[in-house]
C-alpha cells in the first residue's frame, strides 16, 4: 500500500519524526503506542492516517500517551482509528498502554484517563492485564442515537440478509464508545465486511457505531465478531467484548462472568448490573521502531 505523506510545518516535523513507537497487539487487534508525554503535540487525523499507512506501524488503533491531566493518573490517552477518527475507548489498546507504562516498574497498577474517563489497569499475570472499563451506558443520548427509542436493548434497526436470518433489533451500549450488538445463531455465517459499513454509518448512529455479531454458546461463552468503527473487521475488540457481554447479561442470556471468544482469542468479562465492567486479557509486545521523517515530509514541494 502506498504510504501517505503530509505537508507539515518544520516545527511539527521535529515533533514526530524519528519518534520511537511500540508495535503491540491485544488478541491480534493491531495497536501502536506512541508516547508524547514530553511534548504538547496533538496528533492530527492526517498524521494518524500517515502512521497507519506506514508498513511497519500499520495499526487498527493508535494509542497516544499525553502528560497526565488528573492527579494520580499516569497519562491522558488519545485513541485514533486507522481512518484518523478518534474514539473514547479501546479495551485492547488500554491493556497495551498498561503494559507500556508498567514494563519497567515495580508497580502492578496503572491509571490512565481517556475522553471517556479514568481506567484502572492491573497486571494480573505475565503480560495479562485486567482493566476496569467503567460503567456501561444505555440512554439513547449516551450511546449516542439520533433520536429516542422505545428500548435501547432492542434498537429499531434491521438488515435482511439473503439466505440467513435477518440481523434485527441489536442492543445499544456505550462503553465510552458506541456499540450495536446483534445476537445471532451463527456469527461465522455472515459476510461482515459487506454488511458492516452500512450499519456503522446507519443514520440511527450520529457518531457511527461499532457493529458486533454475538453468538451466545451458553451462559458463560459468547462467540463474537466485530466490525469496528473507523477500522473495519478486526481480530478482536475489547470494548466490543464488554458491550456484548453486558448486552447478553442485560437480556438474561449470560451469567456475570463470560468468556468472549473473538477471532484473535478470548477475553474474560465480568459485569454485575449496576456496576462497572472488568475486562481481562493479554497484551503482546511485537517490536519497537521509530517513525521515519519521510512520513511527515512535504512532498508537494
Ligand atoms: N479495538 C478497540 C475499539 C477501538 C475504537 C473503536 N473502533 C471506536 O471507534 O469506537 C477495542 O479493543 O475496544
Amino acid at each position: 500500500m502506498p504510504v501517505p505523506t503530509l505537508t507539515l510545518l518544520d516545527s511539527q516535523l521535529n515533533t514526530l519524526a524519528n519518534l520511537p513507537f511500540l508495535k503491540m497487539n491485544g488478541l491480534g487487534n493491531e495497536i501502536v503506542v506512541l508516547d508524547l508525554r514530553h511534548t504538547s503535540h496533538i496528533v492530527t487525523a492526517d498524521e494518524a492516517r500517515a502512521i497507519a499507512g506506514f508498513a511497519r506501524a500499520g495499526f487498527d488503533q493508535l494509542m497516544v500517551l499525553h502528560a497526565p491531566r488528573s492527579e494520580g493518573t499516569d497519562a491522558f490517552v488519545r485513541i485514533y482509528n486507522n481512518d484518523g477518527s478518534e474514539a473514547g475507548a479501546c479495551g485492547n489498546g488500554t491493556r497495551c498502554v498498561a503494559w507500556a507504562i508498567l514494563r519497567n516498574s515495580d508497580r502492578d497498577t496503572a491509571t490512565v484517563e481517556t475522553a471517556a474517563g479514568l481506567l484502572v489497569c492491573q497486571r494480573v499475570g505475565d503480560d495479562v492485564f485486567s482493566v476496569d472499563m467503567g460503567a456501561p451506558r444505555f440512554d439513547w443520548q449516551d450511546i449516542p442515537l439520533a433520536h429516542d427509542v422505545a428500548d435501547t436493548n432492542a434498537l429499531p434497526l434491521r438488515r435482511d440478509v439473503p439466505g440467513l436470518p435477518a440481523l434485527d433489533a441489536p442492543a445499544g451500549v456505550s462503553m465510552g464508545n458506541p456499540h450495536a450488538v446483534f445476537f445471532v445463531a451463527d456469527a461465522a455465517a455472515y459476510d461482515l465486511p459487506a454488511i458492516g459499513p452500512g450499519l456503522e454509518h446507519d443514520p440511527l448512529f450520529p457518531e457511527r457505531a461499532n457493529i458486533s455479531l454475538a453468538q451466545v454458546v451458553d451462559r458463560q461463552h459468547i462467540l463474537l465478531r466485530v466490525w469496528e468503527r473507523g477500522a473495519g473487521e478486526t481480530r478482536a475488540c475489547g470494548s466490543g467484548a464488554c458491550a456484548a457481554a453486558v448486552a447478553a447479561i442485560r437480556r438474561g442470556l449470560a451469567d456475570e462472568r463470560v468468556e468472549v471468544q473473538l477471532p484473535g482469542g478470548s477475553l474474560i468479562i465480568d459485569y454485575r448490573e449496576g456496576g462497572t465492567v472488568r475486562m481481562t486479557g493479554p497484551a503482546e509486545f511485537e517490536w519497537r521502531d521509530s517513525l521515519p521523517p519521510s512520513l511527515f515530509q512535504d512532498t508537494a514541494a
